[in-house]
């Protein structure tokens, strides 16, 4: 089966690369840019393991003519329209659209673009980041990517993904619900996300500081209130766990969107948090702390563009 990922980033780059070095028929579409980056030094990802490079084939999109079984996508949010239109000569009749985005809206403008039958949901857990020469580094063990239909069918088709991507290197897994799921990775990520831009610190530090826990709490009740309001379907646990996790003193997670504001790189902000308000306020939620975020880092996203 052939693969296409779309970007070869954090999250393009480790995947994509331990597909190609398991041997699967992996294609990365990269810019200009990339591609002679990726071309000229390999695609090299370092992991707590240690340090690999392949030699990925790369494809840019005025190159893109054939069809591929899978689109593996891997882009910011900001990013997804225009890069739909440039991968769409590679969707065909049979092509499956895998995004490992975060959020949920882009689920919806996938399905709107390419028909709802081409995507399939996704998500990944994985903390990683490009370093200045446009190497990969995976910082932590985590390293899951999880896939389902969005009906939670057992298809043919799913199966086959399913079996493609085990055993590549990372751990994959195959979910009958991957619609909450990706519900609760947003409500996890929104959490830590806002929490840590506007604190300006790791959950731990925040934890630690005078108000922290009653903040991380209120914080999570929030963004609940509105995930549920989004239409997913609340399981009692995972509030109660997600705020225990967050208010532990000695944790040092921080997220993708965290790590991109201190190094100045534009953030996700409207996919991760914009949306979020967008749904408090069709549901005449009051949410303070979660429009503070997303106001603060729409702020932060004016003054990069200076
Ligand atoms: N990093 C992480 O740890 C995690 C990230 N995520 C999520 O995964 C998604 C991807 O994030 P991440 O991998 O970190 O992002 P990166 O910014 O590291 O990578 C995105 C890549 O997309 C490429 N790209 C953008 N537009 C195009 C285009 N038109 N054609 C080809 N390539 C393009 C960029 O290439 P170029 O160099 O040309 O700009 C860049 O290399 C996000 O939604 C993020 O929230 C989820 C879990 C963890
Ligand atoms: C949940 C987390 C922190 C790890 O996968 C993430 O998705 C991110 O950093 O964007």
């Amino acid at each position: 089966m052939r693969i296409l990922v779309v970007g070869a980033g954090a999250t393009g780059g480790f995947f994509g690369g331990r597909l190609a070095q398991a041997g699967r028929d992996v294609t990365f579409l990269v810019r200009e840019k990339r591609g002679e980056t990726l071309k000229k030094s390999g695609l090299n990802i370092h992991t707590p393991q240690g340090i690999t490079c392949v030699q990925p084939k790369l494809v840019l999109a005025s190159e893109l003519k054939d069809t591929f079984d899978v689109v593996i996508l891997t882009v910011k949010g900001f990013s997804l329209e225009a890069v739909m239109e440039e991968f769409a000569p590679a969707v065909g009749e049979q092509t499956l659209i895998l995004p490992v985005l975060n959020g949920m809206h882009h689920l919806e403008k996938i399905q709107q673009r390419f028909g709802k039958h081409r995507a399939i949901g996704g998500l990944c857990r994985i903390n990683a980041t490009l370093d200045a020469e446009g190497q990969v580094h995976q910082m932590t063990a985590l390293d899951e990517l999880i896939y389902g239909e969005v009906d939670g069918e057992r298809s043919e088709r799913i199966v086959k993904l399913d079996d493609l991507l085990q055993n590549a290197g990372f751990t994959a897994r195959l979910s009958r619900h991957i619609v909450s799921e990706m519900w609760e990775k947003w409500l996890f990520l929104a959490s830590v996300g806002g929490i840590t831009c506007l604190m300006r610190g790791n959950m731990g530090q925040v934890s630690r500081a005078a108000g922290g826990p009653a903040f991380i709490s209120a914080f999570v009740e929030e963004v609940v209130a509105i995930v549920v309001a989004g239409g997913y379907r609340e399981r009692p646990h995972v509030k109660l766990n997600t705020i225990k996790e967050l208010t532990n003193e000695n944790s040092t997670q921080t997220t993708s969107m965290y790590r991109d504001m201190t190094q100045g790189l534009p953030v996700e902000a409207e996919q991760i948090l914009g949306s979020l308000v967008s749904i408090a306020e069709k549901a005449g939620l009051n949410t303070p702390l979660v429009n503070a975020a997303y106001t603060h880092m729409s702020v932060y996203q004016e003054n990069i563009r200076k």
